[in-house]
C-alpha cells in the first residue's frame, strides 16, 4: 500500500514541471560617479516552466533578459547580480549551493559559443570532464557511443577544437550536455550563423534529448528554427515574459496568438508581412507603472497604464494582457 502510494505520487511528479521559475527578479549593482550606487534592473516577475519531454523555446528581442535567465538557473550571474523570487527544480528550491551541486550533471547548458571549448584540450577530455578515476572506463565508452549516435568518427576524439568543422563543434557541444545524463538542458542561442544542414541537425539533436524525456530550453532569435521542435514558445519582452503559446499558434496572421507583441513578432518574419514594430523595448532604467508593451501596444486602454496586468489562462496558452478574452 505504501508502495502504491509511493508510485502514485513519483507519478504525479513526472507530469509536473521539472523546472518552475517563479516572479523572477534580477538587479544589479552599479557604481557611478562619486561611488554613488544604483540598481538596474533586468529581469522582473518573470515565471515559466519546463516539462520532461517537452521543448520550451525563450524568443525576443537582443536585451530581453533571455541569457540572464539560463545564468540565473544555473548560477553563474556575476557577483554584483541580486536575484530574487523562485527557482525549483524537480520540487525542490535551487539555493546557490545546490545549483553548483547540479550544474554539469543535471543541469546542463549547450553553449552558443565554440570559445566554451579549451582550444588545448582533447575533444574527448572535454566532453567526459573530471571524472573520478574509477568512472573514466566507463564515461570514455559512453563518450565514444554518444559520437557514435551523432556520427563524429572514433579519430574526432583526440582532435582539437581547431581541427573541427562547424557541424563537428556543434555536435561535440552537444554531446558535453548528454554525457552527464542531464536532465534539464538548456541552449543559449544553438543555432546563429549555421547553415541548413548543421541547424537542423542541432534542432534535431536537441528533439532528441527531449524524446529521450530532458526538460529542454532552447533560448533563440529565430522564431522558426524554435517552430520546428518546441512544443511551447515564451516570449521575452524586457525582462519579463509576456506570453507562453503553443508552437501550433504561430500560424497565418498570428490570430490564434494572444499578446499584440507576439503577434507583432509574428507579422514581423519576413515570410509574413514583413511589418516592423515601432519603437523600442524600454531601457533598464525606465520607471513603468502599467503594462511594460503600453508604449507599442495599439490596443492599449486605460487600464493598461495602471499597474501590471496578471498573467490569465486564454485560448490554451497564458498570457499578459488586459485586452484578451
Ligand atoms: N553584468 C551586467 N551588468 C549590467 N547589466 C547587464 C549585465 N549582464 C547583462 N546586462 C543587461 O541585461 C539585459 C539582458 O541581457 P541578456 O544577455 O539576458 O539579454 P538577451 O535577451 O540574452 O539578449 P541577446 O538576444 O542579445 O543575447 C541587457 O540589456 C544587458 O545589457
Ligand atoms: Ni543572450
Amino acid at each position: 500500500m505504501k508502495n502504491k502510494a509511493k508510485n502514485n505520487a513519483e507519478e504525479s511528479r513526472k507530469t509536473e514541471a521539472l523546472l518552475k521559475v517563479k516572479d523572477l527578479s534580477l538587479s544589479f549593482i552599479q557604481y557611478t560617479s562619486g561611488l554613488r550606487q544604483t540598481e538596474l534592473k533586468v529581469i522582473s516577475n518573470l515565471s515559466i516552466e519546463a516539462y520532461r519531454g517537452k521543448i520550451l523555446a525563450v524568443v525576443g528581442s537582443s536585451g530581453s533578459g533571455k541569457s540572464l535567465l539560463a545564468h540565473a538557473i544555473l548560477g553563474i550571474l556575476p557577483p554584483n547580480a541580486i536575484l530574487n523570487g523562485k527557482i525549483e527544480y524537480n520540487g525542490m528550491q535551487l539555493t546557490q549551493e545546490k545549483k553548483e551541486e547540479i550544474r554539469g550533471k543535471e543541469i546542463a547548458l549547450v553553449p552558443q559559443s565554440v570559445t566554451y571549448l579549451d582550444p588545448l584540450m582533447r575533444v574527448s577530455d572535454q566532453v567526459i570532464g573530471c571524472v573520478e578515476e574509477e568512472k573514466a572506463g566507463l564515461m570514455k565508452k559512453l563518450q565514444r557511443e554518444i559520437f557514435q549516435r551523432y556520427g563524429l568518427k572514433p579519430d574526432v576524439e583526440r582532435m582539437f577544437p581547431h581541427e573541427l568543422s562547424g557541424g563537428m563543434t556543434r555536435r561535440v557541444l552537444v554531446s558535453t550536455a548528454v554525457i552527464g545524463s542531464a536532465k534539464l538542458v538548456i541552449a543559449d542561442e544553438p543555432t546563429p550563423g549555421l547553415d541548413e544542414k548543421t541547424l537542423n541537425e542541432t534542432l534535431y539533436y536537441l528533439k532528441d534529448m527531449a524524446n529521450k524525456g530532458c526538460a529542454v530550453i532552447v533560448i533563440t532569435h529565430d522564431i522558426e528554427a524554435a517552430l520546428k521542435i518546441s512544443d511551447k514558445i515564451a516570449v521575452f519582452y524586457a525582462g519579463t515574459v509576456l506570453e507562453v503559446a503553443n508552437a501550433a499558434d504561430f500560424k497565418n496572421d498570428g490570430e490564434n496568438l494572444r499578446h499584440p507583441y507576439t503577434r507583432a513578432l509574428w507579422n514581423a518574419l519576413p515570410q509574413n508581412k514583413f511589418q516592423a514594430i515601432e519603437g523600442h523595448q524600454p531601457m533598464q532604467d525606465e520607471v513603468i507603472d502599467g503594462c511594460i508593451f503600453y508604449d507599442r501596444c495599439s490596443k492599449k486602454n486605460e487600464l493598461c497604464s495602471k499597474g501590471i496586468p496578471q498573467f490569465q489562462n486564454v485560448n490554451g496558452g497564458i498570457v499578459r494582457c488586459n485586452n484578451v478574452s
